[in-house]
């Protein structure tokens, strides 16, 4: 079983596909219903947790381009898609009774508010959850590399990755059936290794940073409480000199 430390200030990233539950596309209110109870469920430990969605259930820059739009322009699509994942799960959320804000990193004053770092810091210190929406603002990045700068800038203990597999594999585990998956590993090998799970430029950010990566399935219900309390499964990447 995978020990995961206490921490007082999460990132948690919720990978896109995870928001569309059963389906194949789109947002299911009750998955967001279902991660906003379990965020609660943390919140109300006193752990203060800001959050970025991305954008995979709705638009991915690469698949657009695939598909013969201009990356850039492709990439703002993307961008956009995880603002309405943001406030999709602002909703769920407030519904929770969990105060929240959305910050975008493209401003639009009538939906939510521009990506402020001092200003997160305050609602975070308040207890309120931030949401970093529309990625970094810039095109030819991921909502991983998005999760890893917001880590550091608001000084979080950890990433938290909720995704799909319950931890990095030594390959992809939706291709190769008997893929082994690691308890621990360290950001260099995840880099050395070419391990997809997250770009390489959100893995040196937190490695350069010291912000340890767990990687965990958030499809399971009950698993953000239990992979905190160092029950669940997951990996922990952190470089060997790190403890935490
Ligand atoms: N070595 C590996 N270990 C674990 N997962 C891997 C590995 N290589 C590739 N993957 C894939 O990485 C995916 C995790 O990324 P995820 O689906 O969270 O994408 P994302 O781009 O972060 O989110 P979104 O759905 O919003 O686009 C898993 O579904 C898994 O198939
Ligand atoms: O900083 C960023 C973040 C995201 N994008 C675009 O958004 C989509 C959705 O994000 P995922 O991380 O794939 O969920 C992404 O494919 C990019 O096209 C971006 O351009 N810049």
């Amino acid at each position: 079983m995978t020990v995961v430390p206490r921490f007082n200030r999460i990132l948690l990233k919720l990978s896109g596909e995870v928001l569309m539950g059963s389906g194949q596309f789109g947002i299911d209110p009750d998955t967001c219903d279902r991660v906003a109870r379990e965020v609660k469920g943390v919140t109300d430990t006193g752990l203060q947790v800001c959050m970025v969605v991305g954008g995979g259930n709705i638009f991915r820059g690469l698949a657009g381009a695939a598909q013969g739009f201009d990356r850039a322009s492709a990439d703002y699509m993307g961008m956009l898609a995880t603002v309405m994942n943001a406030l999709a799960m602002q909703n769920a959320l407030e519904k929770t009774g969990v105060q929240t804000r959305v910050q975008s990193a493209i401003p639009m004053a009538s939906v939510c508010e521009p990506y402020i770092r001092r200003r997160a810091e305050r609602h975070m210190e308040k207890g309120r959850v931030v949401i970093f929406a529309a990625g970094t603002g810039l095109p030819f990045f991921t909502t991983d590399t998005t999760a890893a700068l917001r880590a550091a800038e608001m000084g979080c203990d950890a990433l938290f990755k909720g995704t799909s597999v319950d931890g990095v594999y030594d390959a992809d585990p939706k291709k190769v059936a008997d893929a082994k998956r690691y308890d621990t590993l360290t950001f260099d090998r995840v880099l050395a290794d070419n391990l997809r799970v997250m770009d390489a430029s959100a893995v040196a950010l937190c490695r350069d940073n010291h912000i340890p990566i767990v990687v965990f399935n958030i499809r399971e219900e009950g698993n953000l409480a239990a992979v905190l309390r160092g029950e669940g499964v997951s990996t922990i990447v952190q470089n060997t000199n790190d403890k935490h």
